[in-house]
């Protein structure tokens, strides 16, 4: 029997990090307002115009992540994967809701509002990797400074003590640790996404909140930063959000998958699960569309018989999302994903669907579930 997402099994009971019923609505610009109350019946393809006066970025979401664990976030553009990544970081003062980190002390801190005390244990203990190597670093400072910055200001570490520490991580991370005193322009891509990682690590963080962290760079150099990722994980016991569009990198390095459409959480299931029998129309849409996999990238966790995923992916005919993502200022009635969906019915256009548990570990937002997992079955 289907039950509610909050009573479900679905998460891991002593999450080291529990967001519950998040909300991140941005109020929009008043001059944006202004040309939405002049044309309140816009046609579709007048889009750009928002018609609402606010956007809910992110919608009431509910997510849990168990120590050690790749959590996968993934939708289109504009879904709200960024911003559930920033108020997971604490830096969205529009957060509503509570984003709980149990510390390493078993204490825990509401990013959401945390008390003065904790604010420094908890930029120290989660940490992030932004997307653009190239815009995240500080072009006038030096490897040691960029690197060396969170050890200093978090944890007072200064000198010889602070060099050896830098040199150690950028050392993990693959790059030279005599390249201390270059700027980051000397270094490729790839190598400015290692100095990234290396910033975020090198104060010994617990979460880290991977932010679209490959799709920037060379296909090439993809599964070398994906693959380096996987193996600090296992040396450093660290748990990923990982935030990205790409769905052939998420198969491959994540344990579960929340998929979001329009600020909302629509399918919450086990990477191998998901891919195998996707149980919400847009994760079926999403992954009709994902490239066949990159044979470079090694697998977090074995998903099965090579047959599976890739092969029954292959067999599946590619779904074509109809329009556009609708305007999150004014999000159709119902299910959001109504209007692009194939299987809609009038209910979907009037009823909103609950994020419920549809089978052992698997949520999902669609009132056809449990029809349409069975009809997609290979
Ligand atoms: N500061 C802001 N003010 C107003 N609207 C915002 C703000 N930040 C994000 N948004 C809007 O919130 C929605 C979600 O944006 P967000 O960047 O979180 O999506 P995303 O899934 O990460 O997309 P992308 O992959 O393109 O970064 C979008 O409609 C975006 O325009």
């Amino acid at each position: 029997m289907p039950t509610d997402a909050a009573d479900t099994a679905a998460a891991p009971a002593n999450p080291l990090l529990e967001v519950s019923d998040l909300r991140v609505h941005f109020r929009l610009p008043r001059a944006a307002r202004r040309r939405a109350r002049r044309a309140p019946d816009l046609p579709e393809e007048a889009a750009g115009i928002p018609r609402g006066d606010t956007v809910k970025a992110v919608d009431g979401v509910d997510l849990r992540i168990a120590h050690g664990e790749t959590l996968g976030l993934v939708g289109e553009s504009g879904c709200g994967k960024t911003t559930l990544g920033s108020a997971v970081m604490g830096v969205r003062p529009e957060a509503r809701g509570h984003v709980r980190y149990r510390t390493a002390q078993g204490r825990v801190i509401d990013a959401a509002a945390p008390a003065p005390e904790d604010v420094a244990v908890y930029r120290r203990e989660v940490r992030m990797v932004f997307q653009d190597p190239y815009a995240s670093l500080n072009p006038r400072m030096t490897l040691l400074q960029i690197v060396g910055e969170p050890l200093r200001v978090l944890l007072g570490v200064t000198g010889s003590e602070l060099e050896d520490r830098v040199a150690a991580i950028l050392a993990r991370v693959g790059l030279r640790p005599d390249h201390l005193r270059r700027y980051p322009h000397a270094f490729s891509g790839g190598e400015r996404q290692r100095v990234g990682i290396a910033r975020a690590l090198v104060p010994g963080p617990r979460l880290v909140v991977a932010d679209e962290a490959v799709s920037a760079l060379d296909v090439s150099v993809r599964s070398q930063i994906l693959n380096l990722l996987q193996d600090l994980q296992a040396e450093m016991g660290l748990t990923y959000l990982f935030v990205s569009h790409d769905l052939s990198v998420v198969e491959h390095v994540c344990d579960r998958v929340a998929v979001m459409y329009l600020g909302r959480v629509v399918e919450l299931s086990p990477t191998a699960a998901l891919f195998a029998r996707p149980l919400h129309p847009y994760t079926e849409a999403l992954i009709s569309a994902v490239p066949v996999p990159d044979p470079r990238l090694r697998r977090r966790r074995p998903v099965g018989p090579p047959e599976a995923a890739g092969a029954r992916r292959d067999r599946r005919e590619r779904i074509r999302l109809r329009g556009d993502l609708p305007d999150p200022s004014a999000p159709p009635p119902g299910c959001p994903f109504h209007t692009r969906c194939r299987h809609a019915t009038d209910r979907c256009a009037a009823e909103v669907p609950p994020l419920r548990e549809i089978a052992p570990g698997r949520l999902a937002a669609c009132h056809y579930a449990e029809e349409l997992s069975l009809a997609g079955a290979p």
